[in-house]
């Protein structure tokens, strides 16, 4: 239930700051926002872009003119504006910066009300999501690694894996590059038995031969889905693959409108749609595309590998989202990650727990960004060192704070 406004509702609320911190981590650097009002309350927001840190400073820089001085409360209109008179719009880098700082308006206005976001959004339909894992690979290379790295989440009490098992592929698979790709798939399900879901990660690499090909392949193995099988540009390309594929197919995390959202649902493009909070316009935007999505009979499963802040974004919207299928979560990350706010995530029996803190119920710690700073990462997925970007031991594993 939304509570009451406070008496001062009528005083105006101004932006009067806004800071960018950037923190390194394990795949990527951490790019978080954090907005500063007149009445001493603070939002933060996350629009984590890897390789792409920079730009997306810069864009968050280019976005102050217009919101400071305005009152945070006002979302719609203040993202409406912000995207309209960018004059050359959409695309990841604005619709990032514009998703950080919406997710850290929605911050404020929660802490202004004493309400968490879900409950400003039409919820709570639930108090806790089922999970699916990335990252638990961390290190692997062969199916037995992979097989023995998954049987260790699954004891940890994780139900839903995802991970590439495709290498350095791009657009076809050679015949021996094809069969370890199953041979890794297969060693995972033998490992964990029938019960777990496995979600097979395409990273966008495959045409829509050599997708098909792999989809029917995957069949007996029974995924979840089959993700992001083909490069995101064509989607006529993704429609014929989910239309030729036994498996169901999940896409959209590099859908950044709610136009690209349209044509998405439209042409049919897949049973799982996976727009990112931190990329596709914010927190409203994967609500909107959620709604859009509904009368497709289309679950969404919010693209989320980056940080804590993301993550408290996709957790609020989980809450206030009827059909959010499953939330993503990295199980790997730098050491210091728990340094870097005060996230607290509660993990029970393969599901997250929706806090009810106010706002998106997580703190920056400014001092422990600044002192991760900024260090280059790149791209592997086509390079054949997919799960392994730092050198040996640099990463660990993250288990959240009751991981049992
Ligand atoms: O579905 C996912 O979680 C993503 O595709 C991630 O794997 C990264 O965003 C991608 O690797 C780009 O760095």
């Amino acid at each position: 239930m939304l509570p009451p406004p406070r008496k001062k509702e009528d005083k105006t609320l101004k932006i009067t700051e806004i800071k960018t911190f950037v923190a390194n981590a394990y795949r990527t650097n951490f790019v978080f926002v954090k907005l500063y009002t007149d009445e001493g309350i603070t939002g933060v927001g996350e629009g984590t872009l890897e390789y792409k840190e920079h730009a997306l400073l810069g864009a968050v820089e280019d976005l102050k003119g217009y919101l400071l001085g305005k009152d945070p409360r006002r979302i719609e209109e203040h993202v409406f504006h912000m995207y309209r008179d960018s004059y050359w719009r959409t695309g990841p880098v604005l619709m990032s910066a514009i998703s950080a700082v919406e997710m850290a308006m929605w911050d404020i206005t929660g802490k202004y009300y004493g309400a968490p976001v879900h409950a400003l959004l039409g919820g709570p339909v639930r108090e806790e999501i089922e999970l699916y894992a990335n990252g638990w690979f961390a290190g692997a290379r062969k199916p037995e690694e992979f097989a023995a790295k998954a049987r260790a989440a699954v004891e940890k009490g994780v139900r839903a894996l995802k991970w590439d098992p495709f290498g350095s592929a791009y657009l076809t698979l050679e015949r021996r590059e094809f069969a370890e790709s199953i041979d890794c798939v297969a060693a995972v399900r033998d490992a964990v038995g029938g019960d777990v879901e496995l979600l097979i990660e395409g990273h966008g690499r495959l045409n829509v031969e050599t997708a098909t090909r792999m989809a029917r392949a995957l069949a007996p193995y029974g995924p979840m889905f089959f993700e992001e099988p083909v490069p995101p540009d064509n989607l006529d390309a993704l429609a014929e693959v989910h239309r030729r594929s036994p498996v169901p197919i999940a896409a959209g995390e590099r859908i950044y409108s709610l136009a690209a959202c349209r044509e998405f649902l439209q042409k049919g493009c897949a049973d799982f749609f996976q727009p990112d909070p931190s990329h596709c316009g914010g927190i409203l935007a994967v609500k909107k595309m959620a709604a859009m999505a509904e009368p497709y009979y289309v679950s969404v499963a919010p693209h989320n590998p980056s940080g804590p802040v993301a993550n408290a974004a996709c957790l609020q919207l989980a809450g206030a989202t009827i059909n959010y299928a499953i939330l993503e979560i990295m199980l790997t990350d730098v050491s210091w990650r728990r340094e870097l706010t005060d996230e607290m995530v509660e993990f029970r029996a393969g599901k997250i727990h929706v806090p009810n803190r106010p706002g998106l119920g997580v703190e920056l710690r400014e001092e422990a960004c600044r002192s991760h700073p900024f260090q280059p990462v790149y791209l592997r997925h086509y390079n054949g060192v997919l799960t392994d970007i730092r050198p040996e031991g640099k990463h660990t594993a993250y288990y959240f704070q009751n991981f049992d």
